[in-house]
């Protein structure tokens, strides 16, 4: 493995490693909210920051110097006006030199105070992202279903992108906000009181303003209402781009796919609204500070009719006049950091929530994995709700050994807890009442990273990450070999298909041109599972949906993978599971029977049913394929097209035209056999 891979390797194991990088999760007894929650993150990396302040002051401070100079520059003039030859050169080259020396401070220091911000905001972005996906990694699946996509996404892209964002522009901003508006004042004030007194009016205006319109409770109202839309239309945005195969295929739009349409017009309509009601109170803030003059001047007409020293007054009129116009972006900027302020606390509030949600919870004192006797596994008086009311009990009552080294399968309709069961062996879920044993040991006693050793799970909707194949087989053991990948892979039947990828395995999945098929993808998972080698595997409906050729090769994988393991599986077709030491049938959340394959049949009970469905409409298809022939070559026949290319151009014509067909099909099913079509729907396992 290459010294990049050892890497790669190193870092993505510690996404899943907990406590290890935990530096932004709150203590319980200490949550903090707010502005003390944003400087707590901001001030992660606290040497970089302090520098990054000092820096901005120095800055700040350096920034207003040339107005200083300027002033003494006027002071040495004016006097002299009248005799230009007795203004000291030397001193104004020296004031421009100060000048000069003062814009380059001015230049270094904020350079180097936004070197510090960025370092700073790179490697607090960088933990916090990992910290967070670590965290979603370690809360039960049940938050995913509350919890759409897009809110995630739109978390761990937007809302912490905006600390990054904060810390690296916005802080040495607002450092200096804060301290350009202390300076500024001071030195209004000293020149000439009054005339500074007069330039405070606007300005202590303007924030009056900025106050009454946005402050208070309307604006962290109008904030959460303006992120609860975007939130919206991120997760319908979500939706709708996954789901976008249902909507082609019922001739939906972006209009007539409402929950999109109307989250988009709702945003759109929140922020016309905002922008109505900020316009007023904008226009008035950016008017009056940028026209400070407007009330410097008629002061300035005022003082020159009573003056007689003009020299003073013409030096104290100009300097104002020019220092005034500097307000405008120290204030500008305050005004904007604490906006954009506002929008962060909003999101830091969003990610708190999922960091303050309680993870799968760890035992205190684990259970040491290597003393678990056996790896059966065992369900005694399980319930489980994925209520918090406990209405409807997905599983009641369940109690049944999967015994070491034996196949239980999981037969019933759909709904009846087959997948429930299944989730509840790796602790997708904890349970309502009673427990889940590995061995004789309760599964949480365990560490959740020593249960997730000893589970495998396929799952029937496999996702494959967008990496290379050899990548994604390794999430089954991440430092594996490489022979151990393809030793793997062919026990899962997927080598020769993998090498005759263009880039074999390192192949990256999904990217341009590369699609595998959902019998591809199933052996990859499987080759996973092999890999991984745990002791206990959990099949859920793995070989629903494959072709008859990628079926055979799933169920030679399978037998690879489940060989002295214990096996819990959930299939479709029944003949699959009719060698399983084991069968449980399932209905409405309860064992309705259990026994293996003959026992069952000789119980005459509800597997027996099951099989006479699966057995009609066995022999449904087999009599709708052979009528369809029939009925093709009778109009082959009649359109007097040759015989020997007619049940496939049939075929090819039914396909096309499928209602047309259903109907024909319909019609020439017995009744019989078309009640046995609607009950085994109903029934399927
Ligand atoms: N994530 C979920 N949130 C809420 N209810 C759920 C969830 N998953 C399943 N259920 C409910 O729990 C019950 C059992 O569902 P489960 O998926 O275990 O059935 P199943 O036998 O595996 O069905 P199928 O064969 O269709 O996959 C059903 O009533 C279902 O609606």
């Amino acid at each position: 493995m290459s010294q990049t891979d050892e890497n790669y390797y190193e870092n993505r194991n510690s996404l899943f490693q907990k406590n290890e990088s935990e530096k932004f999760k709150q203590d319980a007894n200490a949550v903090k909210r707010g502005r003390s929650r944003l400087f707590e993150i901001t001030f992660y990396k606290k040497g970089y920051m302090f520098a990054s302040a000092i820096l901005s002051i120095i800055s700040v401070a350096a920034s207003f110097i040339p107005y200083i100079l300027l002033y003494l520059i006027l002071k040495e003039i004016l006097p002299h006006l009248s005799d230009p030859g007795s203004i000291d050169a030397s001193l104004l080259m020296m004031y421009i030199v100060y000048i000069i020396a003062a814009v380059i401070i001015t230049l270094v220091t904020m350079f180097g105070a936004l070197m510090c911000s960025h370092l700073a905001a790179f490697q607090t972005l960088y933990h916090l992202k990992i910290e967070f996906a670590s965290k979603l990694a370690s809360l039960p699946l049940g938050y995913f279903n509350q919890n759409a996509t897009g809110k995630l996404r739109k978390v761990m892209d937007d809302n912490i992108e905006s600390i990054e964002l904060f810390i690296a522009h916005h802080f040495p901003d607002l450092v200096g906000s804060f301290a350009a508006p202390v300076i500024l004042v001071l030195l209004l004030l000293y020149f000439d009181w009054r005339v500074g007194f007069v330039c405070l009016i606007p300005i202590a205006l303007a924030y009056v303003i900025q106050a009454v319109s946005f402050g208070g409770k309307n604006k962290v109202m109008f904030l959460k209402t303006y992120q609860d839309a975007l939130e919206d239309m991120n997760s319908s945005a979500v939706e709708y781009v996954r789901g976008i195969s249902v909507i082609k295929i019922f001739n939906q739009t972006v209009y007539s796919f409402k929950k999109f349409h109307t989250s988009i017009m709702n945003y759109t309509e929140f922020c016309i609204k905002y922008t109505y009601m900020c316009r007023a109170p904008m226009t008035a803030f950016v008017t009056i500070l940028n026209n400070i003059s407007f009330f410097i001047i008629p002061i300035g007409i005022w003082w020159v009719t009573r003056t007689t020293d003009y020299t003073a007054f013409a030096l104290t009129f100009i300097f104002y006049l020019i220092f005034s116009a500097s307000v405008v972006s120290p204030f500008m900027k305050l005004m904007y950091v604490s906006n954009k302020g506002d929008v962060i606390l909003d999101g830091i509030g969003r990610m708190d929530e999922t960091f303050n949600t309680p993870s799968v919870r760890e035992p205190v004192s684990p259970a040491d994995p290597k003393a678990v006797a056996g790896r059966s596994i065992r369900f005694a008086n399980v319930s489980f709700s994925y209520t918090e009311d406990n209405e409807h009990k997905a599983l009641s009552d369940v109690s049944f050994k999967a015994e070491e080294g034996q196949i239980t399968a999981l037969v019933g309709r759909s709904g009846s807890g087959k997948s429930t069961i299944a989730h509840l062996i790796p602790r997708f879920w904890d349970v309502d009442s009673g427990a889940v044993y590995v061995g004789d040991t309760d599964i949480r006693d365990l560490k959740t990273d020593d249960l997730m050793d000893m589970v495998s799970f396929v799952f029937q909707d496999v996702f494959l990450f967008k990496q290379s194949v050899k990548d994604n087989i390794l999430v089954g053991k991440q430092n594996a070999a490489d022979e151990e990948v393809y030793a793997a892979a062919r026990a899962a039947q997927c080598d020769d298909f993998i090498r005759k990828l263009p880039n074999g395995y390192d192949t990256i999945v999904d990217s341009k041109g590369i699609h595998l098929s959902g019998g591809e993808r199933q052996r990859i998972a499987i080759a996973r599972a092999i890999l991984k080698d745990s002791p206990v595997i959990v099949l859920d409906e793995a070989t629903a949906f494959a072709d008859p050729e990628n079926e055979y090769k799933i169920q030679e994988a399978f037998k690879e993978l489940v060989k002295e393991k214990t096996v819990i599986m959930i299939a479709h077709r029944l003949p699959t599971i009719r060698t399983a030491h084991q069968i449980i049938v399932m209905d409405e959340g309860k064992i309705a029977e259990s026994g293996t394959h003959d026992a069952l049949i000789q119980k005459n009970g509800v597997y027996k049913k099951m099989w006479e469905a699966y057995d009609s409409t066995l022999s449904w298809r087999i009599s709708q394929n052979s009528d369809l022939k029939s009925d093709s070559r009778n109009s082959n026949d009649s359109n007097g097209s040759d015989d020997s290319n007619g049940s496939d151009d049939s075929k090819n014509s039914n396909d096309s035209n499928g209602s047309k067909n259903s109907n024909d099909v319909r019609k020439n099913i017995p009744k019989n056999v078309q009640k046995t079509d609607v009950s085994a729907q109903g029934g399927a396992v």
